[in-house]
C-alpha cells in the first residue's frame, strides 16, 4: 500500500453519500470563498470556504477566479490566500469528480483551473500563501503559484495526483521545476512524496515555518509590505517576465492542455487508480 494511502489511515464511508446527494440550501447559500479587505494596509484576504476539505470543483475555481476579479478592480496591493477549515488549506482536485466524472465535465474542471491559475500568476498585485493546514495536489499547486507560502506545522503539502494514478499535467511540472532543486523536483513528482512543513522549506516548497494562523498572516502581511515602496509596474514586468513560459504555455495551448488532462484521466489505469484510492479514502474511519 502506498504511503499517501497509509496516510489515508482512518476511515470514511460518507463519499458515496455524497455522490447521491444533493447539497442543502444551507450549503448552497454559503460563499466558496470569503474575501475580507483590511481598509489599512489594502491587503484583501481570501479564504477558501468550500468545506470541510476544500476540494477544488468548477465551482471553487470560479469562486477564486471572481474573487481575484474583484481584487484587480479594486485595485488591491496584495492577496492573502487561505482557508477557513481550521487544518485544511486545500486537499486538491474534487476526486469524486474525477471519480464519477466523464470528459465533458473533466474539460469544464480543467478549462476552470486554468482560468483561476492564470488570474493568481498573473495579477497584477502579490499573493502570499497562509497554509494553516493540510495542503494536498491541486491544493499545494495553488500556494505555489502565490508569491509567498508560510505554513503552520503539523500537516502535510505536496503534488500527490502520480499516486492518484494521474500524469503530472505540464504546468504543474514547469512551476515544480522552477521551485524546487531539479533532484527534489523529480523525487517528488515521479513518487508524489508529501511534506512536512520543515521538510518543505528545507526544499523552497514553503518560505516559512509558523505555529498557527495568526503567525502565518503576520508573516504574509510581512512579505506584502516589502513591496509598499517598489513601483508595481516595475515589480508585475520583471515576474511576467519570469513567469512568461507557463502563462504563454496556458494562453497558447488551451485546448491541448485540456485535452491532455481529459486523456489522463480517462485512462483505464487511472479510472482504476482513482477507483482504488477512492475507496481507501472512504475506508478510513
Ligand atoms: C493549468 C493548470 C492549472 C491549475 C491546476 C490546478 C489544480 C489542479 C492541480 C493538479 C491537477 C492534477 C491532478 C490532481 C489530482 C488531485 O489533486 S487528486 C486529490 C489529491 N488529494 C488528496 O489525495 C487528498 C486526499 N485527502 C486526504 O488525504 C485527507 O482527506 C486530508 C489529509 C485532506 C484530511 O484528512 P482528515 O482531516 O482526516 O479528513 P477526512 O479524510 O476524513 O476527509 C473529510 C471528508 O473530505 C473528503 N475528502 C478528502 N479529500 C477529498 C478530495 N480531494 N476530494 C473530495 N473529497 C475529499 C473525505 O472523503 C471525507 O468525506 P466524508 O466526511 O467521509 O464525506
Amino acid at each position: 500500500m502506498s504511503r499517501n494511502i497509509l496516510f489515508l489511515s482512518k476511515t470514511i464511508n460518507s463519499n458515496v453519500r455524497r455522490l447521491c446527494t444533493t447539497p442543502t440550501p444551507v450549503q448552497k447559500a454559503e460563499k466558496l470563498v470569503l474575501i475580507d479587505v483590511n481598509d489599512k494596509t489594502g491587503y484583501g484576504t481570501l479564504s477558501m470556504n468550500r468545506l470541510p476539505v476544500n476540494s477544488l470543483n468548477v465551482e471553487l475555481f470560479n469562486a477564486l477566479s471572481d474573487a481575484y476579479d474583484e481584487m484587480e478592480k479594486n485595485k488591491s496591493r496584495g492577496v492573502i490566500l487561505t482557508s477557513t477549515s481550521p487544518k485544511i488549506f486545500s486537499a486538491g482536485l474534487d476526486i469524486n469528480d474525477l471519480y464519477s466524472g466523464d470528459s465533458k465535465s473533466w474539460s469544464e474542471l480543467w478549462d476552470a483551473s486554468q482560468e483561476a491559475f492564470l488570474k493568481i500568476y498573473d495579477a497584477s498585485f502579490p499573493s502570499a500563501a497562509a497554509i494553516n493546514g493540510h495542503a494536498i495536489g491541486g491544493g499545494c499547486f495553488f500556494s505555489m503559484i502565490c508569491d509567498y507560502r508560510a505554513m503552520v506545522k503539523g500537516y502535510q503539502i505536496g503534488l500527490n495526483e502520480i499516486q492518484v494514478g494521474i500524469a503530472l499535467p505540464k504546468v504543474l511540472v514547469m512551476i515544480m521545476g522552477k521551485l524546487l532543486p531539479r533532484r527534489h523536483a523529480e523525487i517528488s513528482l515521479t513518487q508524489g512524496t508529501l511534506y512536512s512543513p520543515e521538510q518543505a522549506s528545507k526544499i523552497n516548497l514553503v518560505d516559512d515555518v509558523v505555529v498557527d494562523k495568526a503567525e502565518a498572516i503576520i508573516k504574509c502581511e510581512a512579505f506584502l509590505n516589502k513591496f509598499r515602496k517598489i513601483p508595481m509596474d516595475a515589480v508585475n514586468t520583471t515576474k511576467r517576465t519570469i513567469r512568461r513560459e507557463e502563462i504563454d504555455y496556458i494562453r497558447n495551448n488551451k485546448q491541448k492542455d485540456i485535452d491532455d488532462f481529459v486523456k489522463a484521466v480517462e485512462s483505464v489505469e487511472a479510472q482504476n487508480t482513482i477507483k482504488m484510492y477512492y475507496q481507501a479514502l472512504k475506508n478510513k474511519k
